[in-house]
């Protein structure tokens, strides 16, 4: 047996060492390959870490394809499966967050996805990264979609312990999600306690759309930080690279 990280998660693991990361989400049911390609190459530019492409409706097949290829031809970062399913895998990109979401009522999403999804993850050998997900009110679409019993924001010793548990269970990261839009990201608190008990890099996301926020975030012990909405949702290209730029600043200091 081979315990070695692959390329993207030592990618991941050495430039923590350094500084916290930004990986941006582009979720392909909201933007065309063109748009996508060029988000990702702004991204680059102002000093993003990856791209993380998922939805949790409608990111699948030739529409997936078509965005992750655009993605890789505009920009040179490690691109990251953020699958809603076992349908959202592509064979175009580099790594997947194979991730169990702890908290659902619903075992096609702790394990069953999983398991469908397994045999094409090694077809296509796209590299697995064991990831613990963890739905936090409100949870929006994913807390929905997902059947989470979202984690009440007051209480971040339940997080907490999830989060250790994913640990034990040989995850190797573990993802705090407000949900894609959320109005409110994952209180400060929750992260603060979630990282003093864990070991394995901290990933927050959910209604991070300023700098402040994202600072915030960072200052809590996030090590990485998803950023999304804010971006798609910029409304010119040109607003979307300040967007970045301002995120970006937020995180990296
Ligand atoms: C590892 C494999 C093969 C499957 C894992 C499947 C699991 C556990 C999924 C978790 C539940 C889920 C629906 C996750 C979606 C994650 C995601 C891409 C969230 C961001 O998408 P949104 O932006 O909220 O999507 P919409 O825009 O569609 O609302
Ligand atoms: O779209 P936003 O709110 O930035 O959320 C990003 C990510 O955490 C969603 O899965
Ligand atoms: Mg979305």
């Amino acid at each position: 047996m081979k315990l070695e990280l692959g390329r993207v998660e030592s990618y991941i693991h050495e430039k923590l060492k350094r500084e916290k990361l930004h990986f941006v989400l582009i979720d392909p049911d909201d933007v065309t390959p063109d748009v996508a390609g060029e988000i990702a190459r702004m991204s680059e530019e102002v000093g993003v870490d990856a791209i993380m492409v998922g939805g949790s409706t409608g990111a699948e097949g030739d529409v997936l394809d078509g965005v992750v290829k655009a993605i890789k031809e505009s920009s040179s970062l490690p691109t990251i499966l953020f699958p809603g399913s076992h349908g959202g895998i592509s064979r175009h990109a580099d790594a997947i967050f194979f991730m169990s979401l702890l908290n659902s009522t619903n075992p096609f999403f702790i394990t069953g996805s999983q398991a469908l999804g397994a045999f094409t993850v090694k077809r296509y050998g796209i590299e697995p990264i064991p990831m613990a997900y963890l739905i936090v009110e409100p949870g929006e679409t994913v807390g929905w979609v997902g059947d989470a019993k979202p984690i009440p924001r007051h209480k971040p010793k339940i997080a907490a312990a999830y989060a250790l548990a994913g640990q034990y269970l040989g995850m190797r990261l573990v993802y705090l999600e407000a949900g894609s839009g959320s109005p409110k990201p994952v209180p400060s608190e929750m992260i603060s306690l979630v990282k003093h008990v864990i070991d394995v890099p901290l990933i927050v996301g959910g209604g991070i759309r300023t700098g402040e926020q994202a600072r915030n975030a960072v200052k809590a012990g996030a090590d990485i930080i998803v950023t999304g909405t804010a971006i798609e949702k910029a409304g010119s290209l040109e607003k979307a690279r300040e967007k970045l730029e301002e995120l970006n600043k937020g995180i990296k200091g």
